[in-house]
């Protein structure tokens, strides 16, 4: 069954490339989700990407209790490709005027590949677009806040595991230095955190060296000997074959799209592994950019709201227990809850 209201995929007339835009649910009102610049073998894997992505943003928007719907947009570069300064403004220009024909069931915002800067380029041809730089009127890096409600993620998971929401002296173990993970990074190392990194750039040594942290390889750090373990990085990091061999107590990170597949959630409950969804680990991003931008909110409230994580994951976690479910059917319930709350009984099932 198609879950998408409408998916939109264009070989892009400045740039070459394939621009995939992908609407899941504008349901709980206007959608939202990053643009992700990435290279894949196929451009159909990027289309395979932007489905899934699109539709964890609406469980996302929904969990965290905004008014806004899913989308996503990816532009898949083939291997190698590189793009010189000109060639990415007719990347952004491609997907401007995609998403300008939305006629504003969808804004985009960055993503993994692209920055606030990009999404001045796209503002320039349309309205709809999040997280342009401050000095431009937009929300500007949401890696900070993203990091930030990661950070109070885990302050939940560790009141539910070890009583005491304090994360001095827990051993943890994180995957990826890029934007949202040296944030988390210092933000961890800053509480007495006891941190194992990895990525697969060695320069980020350094920031291993600075913090004080052990470094791994990217394939023995999944297997480490800690109390959560935290990706940071790309996708699809617990598969089948690693849940066997994970030996931390819990998983909680900010990177999307975690899960190789949805039956992992339930291998991890099996081995009594708590996995926080990812969609609800990194909704601070998105929260401060909605809040700021469409709600008007100032920094200290749109903060709150991203700290208010904390209180959704205890509930989820309390939700999960008394139904004796994952914290992902948890979730999702909740955000199904939601969604059929918004929208009449007559457009959820059409006869
Ligand atoms: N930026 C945000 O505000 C935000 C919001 C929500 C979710 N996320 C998700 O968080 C994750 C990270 O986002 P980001 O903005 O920091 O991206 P980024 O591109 O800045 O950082 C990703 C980092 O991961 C490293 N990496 C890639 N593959 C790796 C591997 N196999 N092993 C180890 N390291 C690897 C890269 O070298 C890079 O340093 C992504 O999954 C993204 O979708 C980001």
């Amino acid at each position: 069954m198609l879950d998408h209201e409408k998916i939109l995929i264009r070989r892009g007339p400045r740039s070459d490339l394939p621009v995939i835009l992908a609407l899941h649910s504008t349901a709980l009102g206007p959608a939202a989700g990053g643009l992700r610049l990435w290279h894949y073998p196929d451009w159909r894997d990027g289309l395979t990407d932007a489905l899934r992505l699109s539709a964890a943003m609406t469980l996302k928007f929904a969990v965290a209790g905004l008014t806004s719907g899913g989308g996503k947009t990816v532009v898949a570069l083939p291997q190698g490709t590189r793009l010189d300064s000109a060639r990415r403004r007719d990347v952004m220009y491609d997907v401007a005027d995609m998403i300008d024909s939305m006629d504003g069931s969808y804004a985009v915002g960055p993503d993994v590949g692209t920055a606030p800067a990009d999404m001045a380029v796209i503002g320039e041809v349309t309205p709809h677009v999040f997280c342009k730089p401050e000095d431009l009127g937009g929300s500007g890096d949401s890696s900070p806040h993203t990091a930030q409600g990661t950070l109070a993620a885990l302050r939940a998971l560790s009141r539910r595991l070890y009583g005491d929401a304090n994360l001095e002296g827990r051993r943890m173990a994180l995957i990826g230095l890029g934007h949202v993970g040296e944030h988390l990074a210092r933000l961890l190392a800053a509480e007495g955190v006891e941190l194992t990194v990895t990525d697969i750039d060695t320069s980020k040594m350094e920031i291993a060296e600075d913090l004080g942290a052990a470094w791994r390889s990217p394939d023995e750090i999944v297997t480490a000997d800690v109390d959560v373990l935290i990706p940071a990085a790309l996708g699809g990091v617990l598969t089948t074959q690693v849940v066997g061999d994970l030996r931390c107590r819990a998983v909680v990170g900010p990177a999307n799209n975690q899960l190789a597949t949805p039956e992992v959630a339930e291998l991890l409950h099996q081995r009594s592994i708590v996995w926080i969804p990812d969609y609800v680990a990194s909704a601070g991003g998105a929260i401060n950019a909605i809040t700021t931008e469409l709600y008007e909110f100032g920094a200290d409230q749109a903060r709150a709201r991203v700290n208010a994580i904390e209180g959704t994951v205890t509930a989820l976690l309390e939700t999960a227990d008394d139904l004796g479910v994952t914290p992902d059917q948890a979730a999702h319930e909740m955000a199904q809850r939601r969604i059929r709350a918004a929208v009449p009984e007559s457009l959820s099932h059409p006869h």
